[in-house]
């Protein structure tokens, strides 16, 4: 599904280098667990080019483990992931960070890089371990930290940064990896609001003009309902609910997948649904509440 707009080319058609064929992600009956823990049981999920998907739910409950899955960081114990027609066990992994980007929630600041050299390792990631940068990376990298507002930053020490500097340094390091998929694991951690509202926007925008694809994991429900055409829930291992903000951000959503009463609005301009949470479920009610989403 895409908003009002029309059809987009996926991003791999964009750089004519991979046709779509398919949906740009097919999560097809994909299980996966840790050793002595089960995290994801038989999910199917698929997203199709130039979608913007948000995926919800509580903490622990599998949300950045499928997004590695999907970036093939690891292999699903049972189902597979195609990418755009291509199974992504027959990809390698250059193959696969060609196609795919994957902000991770955090990572150790490296001490003694610039803010350049971050950037230009979204680069080396789209070429592999023995990828030779090239003319042109460093445009790529500069246009990556303008698409985050962060143009003049590329002399800073990067752990000289606050944590929601970094994190738009971290997301202009994914983007300059020019992939047609995006999988952002928390986008907006350490943001104040101005800024989670800057780059949940830049995102929107960069959707559109690149026909990216992207699914992040947003623990702001009112985010999701907000900036995403379609809100995935995972619980207890499985996709709980799936489906467009305006069908299913409801007070049973709330309850059932976020363990939150609560109230869902509309914001009288825009219309997307706007969450009231009130209180979180105690765990006899949570049981209750199993049965009622969709
Ligand atoms: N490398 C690992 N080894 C063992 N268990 C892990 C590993 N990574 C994650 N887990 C466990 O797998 C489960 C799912 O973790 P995951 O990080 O996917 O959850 P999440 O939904 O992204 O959580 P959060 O909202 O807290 O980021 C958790 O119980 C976690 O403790």
């Amino acid at each position: 599904m895409s908003r009002p707009g029309g059809v987009r080319e996926s991003g791999a058609a964009r750089s004519g280098a991979v046709p779509a064929r398919g949906p740009a992600i097919a999560v097809e009956g994909v299980s996966f667990g840790y050793p002595g823990r089960n995290v994801l049981a038989d999910v199917d999920l698929r997203v199709e080019a130039g979608e913007l998907v948000a995926l919800i739910g509580l903490n622990g409950c599998g949300k950045s483990t499928l997004l590695r899955l999907v970036a093939g960081l690891l292999r699903p114990s049972a189902g597979r992931v195609v990418l755009a027609g291509d199974d992504l066990a027959r990809l390698s992994r250059r193959a696969t960070a060609r196609r795919v980007a994957l902000l991770h929630q955090s990572a150790p600041a490296v001490p003694g890089m610039t803010v350049r050299q971050l950037v230009k390792q979204g680069r080396y990631a789209a070429r592999g371990p023995l990828g030779m940068l090239r003319d042109g990376d460093d445009d790529v990298c500069a246009r990556a930290l303008g698409d985050v507002g962060v143009a003049g930053w590329s002399d800073r020490m990067v752990d000289s940064l606050s944590g929601g500097e970094r994190q738009r340094v971290r997301l202009a390091m994914s983007l300059a990896q020019d992939t047609g998929v995006l999988l952002l694991d928390e986008p907006t951690t350490y943001l104040d609001l101005r800024h989670q509202l800057e780059v949940l926007q830049t995102v929107v925008r960069l959707r559109e003009e690149r026909s990216l694809t992207v699914v992040m994991v947003l623990h702001d429900l009112g985010h999701a309902a907000r900036f995403a055409d379609r809100v995935v829930a995972l619980r207890g291992g499985r996709v709980a609910a799936d489906g467009p903000p305006a069908r299913i951000v409801t007070p049973e959503l709330l309850a059932g997948v976020l363990g939150v009463a609560g109230r869902v609005g509309r914001d009288p301009e825009g219309g997307w649904p706007v969450c009231y949470p009130d209180h979180p479920l105690a765990p006899e009610e949570l049981l209750r509440n199993d049965n009622h989403i969709h």
